[in-house]
């Protein structure tokens, strides 16, 4: 494989930490999320940047990150799942790696964020957020290089298809 570094990118909920670190175990890469390394940075979880800062600062945190992370090489990256929405982080992601988008049902993602009560962007009435969100959000992914549906998926039958991928 020529690029050095692999990034899962696709919507909330669709496994990207998830899968991240089972792929990161499984190559012996390092594993980084961008939205705990923003954590550790700015020492709060997400949605208290969200609440005392906004969305905008966050976004700027997530692509100064995403940047910076990319220099390196041997990792697996999950990024948040706007960190797409930006075209200049779409530029670094191909540069840097490897771009992976994992999707799922809009009822699989439901279900998962609904058991994580924690992301500030879908709060309330998930199920309508989550919709919602999913239109705007329509195309986002498609610029990846190679998309994989989770919804039927076991965690380790996703990384064992990226692991197939990478060796083609
Ligand atoms: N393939 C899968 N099958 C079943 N549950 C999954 C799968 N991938 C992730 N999950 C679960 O869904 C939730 C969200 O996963 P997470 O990795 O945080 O997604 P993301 O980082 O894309 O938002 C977690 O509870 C996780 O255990
Ligand atoms: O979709 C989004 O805009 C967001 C997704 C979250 O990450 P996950 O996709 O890992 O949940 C996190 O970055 C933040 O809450 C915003
Ligand atoms: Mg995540």
């Amino acid at each position: 494989m020529s690029k050095s570094n692999i990034v899962l990118v696709g919507f909330m909920g669709t496994g990207k930490s998830t899968v991240g670190k089972e792929l990161s175990n499984r190559l012996g890469w390092t594993f980084t999320d961008t939205d705990t390394l923003i954590e550790v940075q700015q020492g709060m979880p997400i949605s208290e940047i969200f609440r005392l800062h906004g969305e905008a600062a966050f976004r700027k945190a997530e692509s100064d990150v995403i940047e910076t992370v990319l220099k390196g090489e041997r990792q697996i990256i999950s990024t948040g799942g706007g960190a797409v929405l930006a075209e200049q982080n779409r530029t670094n992601m191909l540069q840097g790696g490897f771009v992976v988008a994992l999707s799922a049902s809009a009822e699989t993602i439901i279900q998962r964020v609904s058991q994580d009560q924690t992301r500030p962007l879908v709060q309330g009435n998930v199920e309508e957020r989550v919709k919602t969100l999913l239109q705007t959000r329509k195309h986002a992914y498609d610029f990846a290089e190679l998309i994989i549906d989770t919804t039927q998926h076991p965690v380790s039958a996703i990384a064992e298809l990226i692991m197939e991928h990478m060796k083609k």
